[in-house]
């Protein structure tokens, strides 16, 4: 069974929500005048699709075994990462055991020149999650069973979207809201910021979980006032504040928060280097990797060792079954994020639907784990989604 090795692999792209979950049509709380770092222009303000959020769309990366298994993993990067699976990763996967350590190094090493982080890390992260769903497969375990074994019996989740208030009546511990209004849009701005805090922890009552997510689009003083306004509204965390290269701002951010509020960033930060400069610069309390763009599973427990060993909790961006298998496992992972992708954030539906057949949702806020006991990371691609292999050697 180690012996095997890989035969083929595969790059598709796919459209329509899933994994490029901004990918979704009008109307959709995702994209309703959320604050960006494009909100400075005022023709980008209220939609992120209109300045291209969601031009990658989905890849899907297949790899086959010589005995025939199929594994497959989706993440975001469409047909610029399609490209890069086919024309450069392809080489170090043919031939190559299914478990050769070496296959994420040379992935790596061999595209330093043009990667590191954003395109050619999703595209990497795409290739080993697919990779890890082949192994889970051919041996017939779970990935969490693959990583060691979960050291939990039941996953708990927030969840991120419109409507926190309906979110705890579905039983969800917390709630994290986008941030509608950047620097851009002045002191009004932030006033309606801190209003729409203040009205729905009216209807949330004191204790449940509000969170703010600020995609990105906020200066150290806005952030600073922000997290000061916010505080009397019981504000739990206040989530990439910045931009992802100011390390330095995070690090004053920090110091900056009332007591008790937690900064929490990372899901566009990639590799264990990456996150070595978050965490060794003090930048936040909670490490948010998204497991499809960080490098993969096989970097995030990297990281997340390194994480242990500062402190820090480990809680994954997004990434569905991706990331529910690595939680299971981790004692500095106590929870997790379930977006909420239904267009009016009502309602529970699989988090990368329609793409996936199979996909578990969190049940009055909570999964399982038998909800995660079938090979691999135990989810199909849904035969009515129109795959594209656009390069097809
Ligand atoms: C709601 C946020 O703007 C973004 O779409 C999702 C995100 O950052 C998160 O889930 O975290
Ligand atoms: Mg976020």
């Amino acid at each position: 069974m180690g012996h095997l090795t890989i035969k083929h692999v595969r790059a598709f792209v796919l459209r329509g929500g899933g994994a490029d979950y901004h990918d979704q049509a009008d109307g959709h709380w995702i994209d309703d005048h959320i604050s960006t770092p494009m909100s400075k222009y005022p023709e980008y303000r209220q939609s992120r699709r209109s300045f291209g959020i969601n031009v990658l769309g989905t890849l899907v990366v297949e790899i086959e075994a010589s005995n025939g298994t199929v594994g497959f993993a989706v993440t975001t990067g469409g047909e610029p990462a399609a490209y890069i699976v086919e024309k450069h990763l392809a080489r170090f996967l043919e031939g190559a055991r299914v478990t050769d350590e070496k296959i994420w190094d040379q992935m790596y090493q061999s595209t330093l020149y043009y990667g590191r982080k954003g395109l050619v890390i999703n595209t990497i992260s795409g290739v080993d999650l697919a990779l890890w769903d082949l192994l889970g497969k051919i041996r017939q375990e779970p990935v969490h069973q693959l990583l060691g074994g979960a050291v939990r019996d039941e996953l708990q989740f927030y969840a991120t979207g419109a409507r926190p208030d309906l979110a705890q009546k579905m039983g969800f511990i917390g709630g994290k809201m986008p941030l509608h209004h950047g620097p851009s849009e002045g002191e009004e701005g932030l006033r309606k910021n801190l209003e729409a805090l203040a009205t729905m922890r009216e209807r949330v009552g004191p204790d449940f979980w509000l969170m703010l997510d600020c995609w990105m689009s906020l200066d150290l003083n806005y952030a600073t006032k922000l997290a000061i306004g916010a505080h009397e509204h019981g504000l739990k965390w206040i989530e990439e504040a910045l931009s992802p290269d100011d390390y330095w701002g995070y690090a004053a951010l920090r110091n900056n928060v009332p007591k008790g509020m937690l900064v929490t960033t990372g899901e566009h930060e990639a590799t264990r280097w990456g996150f070595r400069m978050l965490l060794e610069m003090g930048c936040c309390d909670i490490i948010q990797p998204d497991v499809g763009w960080c490098g993969g599973l096989t970097e995030l427990v990297k990281i997340s060792a390194l994480a242990d060993a500062h402190n820090a909790m480990v809680v994954p961006h997004g990434s569905s079954v991706y990331s529910y298998h690595f939680v299971a496992t981790r004692h500095n992972s106590p929870f997790a994020e379930f977006l909420m992708m239904a267009p009016k954030a009502d309602e529970v539906v699989p988090m990368f639907h329609p793409q996936l057949l199979g996909e578990p949702v969190p049940v009055n806020g909570r999964m399982r784990l038998s909800a995660l006991d079938k090979p691999g990371f135990g989810v199909d691609l849904n035969p009515d989604c129109q795959l594209h292999r656009p390069y097809n050697r």
